[in-house]
């Protein structure tokens, strides 16, 4: 069916929740007028656990905080030699461990790979459960190169790029990202829904 033949109105505009000003600078820059939505920095606590579950969890907290729908990302790095385990999904690691500390922990293995993964979840509201989508890109973790200032972009390298996420033109970061990948997802299954969503404030 089309998607314009079952439009979905909703009273009020998508939330994006994060307290993390970077990523509403790249999530700002890849919905551009796709998606209309509004910002909040609220205080979600950091859970534990598997990205996907970890996701749906915080669109739950924050569909009840905000009563209406959400959108909500977390973000990980995770090392292939250590089984996919999340290297990095808190935002005390990097401060804790430093660039340094990540190398040195992954010196004992010869497999630098890793993945940068993140899980985006939207609930149309506080009673509904929410839709994940998932965006990956695989790369490696290599002595940190390029400016500091969003996270472990320094020493994630895209496979294919031989610069950093940090040394890119944000553009082009943009294109290839987790974030960017999982959001294409996010975007489609707004069209197939036809949700309607009163336009934004901001
Ligand atoms: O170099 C990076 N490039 C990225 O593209 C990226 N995306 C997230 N992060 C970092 O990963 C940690 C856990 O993230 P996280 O999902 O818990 O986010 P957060 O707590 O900062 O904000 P939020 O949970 O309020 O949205 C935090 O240190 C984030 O800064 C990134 N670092
Ligand atoms: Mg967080």
């Amino acid at each position: 069916m089309a998607a314009a033949a079952r439009a979905v109105i909703v009273s009020r505009p998508v939330t994006f929740v994060t307290g993390n000003a970077k990523k509403l600078e790249e999530v700002k820059t890849i919905l551009g007028q796709s998606i209309p939505f509004q910002s909040l920095k609220l205080d979600l606590p950091e859970l534990q656990g598997e990205p996907e579950e970890i996701s749906k969890e915080k669109a739950r907290l924050a569909a009840r905080q905000v009563n209406g729908p959400v959108l909500v990302e977390d973000t990980c790095l995770c090392f292939n030699a250590l089984k996919g385990l999340p290297g990095i999904n808190h935002p005390l690691h990097v401060l804790l461990i430093g660039f340094f500390g990540l190398n040195n922990l992954l010196m004992a293995y010869e497999d630098k790979s890793a993945y940068a993964l993140c899980a985006f979840s939207f609930a149309l509201g506080p009673n509904v459960e929410p839709v994940t989508f998932l965006g990956k890109t695989p790369g490696k973790i290599v002595p940190a190169r390029g400016p500091n200032d969003f996270g472990w972009d320094p020493i994630f390298q895209p496979d294919g790029y031989d610069q950093t996420y940090a040394e890119m033109p944000k553009e082009e970061k943009n294109k290839i990202s987790h974030r960017s990948r999982a959001l294409d997802m996010v975007k489609s299954h707004f069209a197939e829904a036809g949700y309607n969503f009163t336009p934004s404030k901001e």
